[in-house]
């Protein structure tokens, strides 16, 4: 579905990512952890087009998007969010929603019940005439979450959801998440830095160090993994 080859990003000279290999396969979640400025976040931004890589491919079942800009990547497929939630603070949430479909060449009724079934996923139906800047920032970014999935993405670009946000709505969130790639057919890159919801929600985990992926596998591999410990997880 999604891979990554050989991804390299510089800002002067600092090496942000150094050579990142990797795939996600269709229908799977993909955990992404690291110490603070690893690189996760500026792979995210490379894969969704805010950052034009130094070197190397990413490649969209099979398509070459490299470099392509941040819309042109998002009508290809990729949704992605943020981890400061963006909304449009000064529209309604239906209205939020619905400007997301636009593109799509839906008619006003099909957008309107697509921005129904997502309102009342995230739980927000009830306050679907409310302007987003009303909700908390959990609920926003529940809101960015639906605007992202009202466009049915084939892959998700998760930045830090859970941080900043409640216990209930963070379990509302993993509960979402879990289900996007058997009910809403895509797969999900989750780069956060907790580390319960990465182990429960994730297929397979890469721990990122100074740009470079220091360890993969399933959640077991990493917990147990030596130069893990060391470096990222500590005593
Ligand atoms: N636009 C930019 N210009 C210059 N340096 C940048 C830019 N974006 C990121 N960096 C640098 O690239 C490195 C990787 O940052 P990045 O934000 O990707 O890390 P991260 O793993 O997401 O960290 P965190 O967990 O704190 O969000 C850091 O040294 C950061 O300062």
């Amino acid at each position: 579905m999604l891979k990554i080859e050989k991804l390299k990003k510089q800002f002067g000279g600092l090496v942000a990512l150094n050579g990142i290999d990797l795939h996600v396969p269709p229908n799977h979640i993909l955990g992404v952890i690291g110490m603070n400025g690893s690189g996760k976040t500026t792979m995210l931004n490379c894969v969704n087009g805010l950052y034009t890589p130094t070197e190397g491919r990413i490649l969209l079942q099979g398509r070459d998007i490299t470099g392509l800009p941040v819309e042109q990547v998002a009508r290809a497929g990729v949704g992605r969010t943020f981890q400061v939630p963006r909304v449009f603070p000064h529209m309604t949430l239906l209205d939020n929603l619905d400007v997301s479909q636009l593109q799509k060449g839906r008619s006003a009724e099909e957008r309107y019940q697509h921005s129904v079934e997502w309102l009342e996923r995230v739980e927000l139906y009830r306050l679907r005439h409310n302007m987003a800047e009303e909700l908390s920032g959990g609920q926003q970014k529940l809101l960015e979450l639906a605007r992202i999935m009202v466009s049915r993405p084939k892959v998700v670009l998760l930045d830090e959801p859970f941080a900043g946000v409640n216990p209930g709505l963070a379990q509302l969130l993993i509960a979402i998440i879990k289900t996007l790639p058997t009910e809403h057919d895509c797969s999900v890159v989750l780069v956060s830095h907790d580390l319960t919801s990465i182990y429960q929600l994730s297929h397979h985990i890469i721990v990122m160090n100074e740009g470079a992926i220091l360890c993969q596998g399933s959640a077991d591999t990493v917990r147990n993994d030596p130069a893990v410990i060391e470096a990222y997880l500590g005593a």
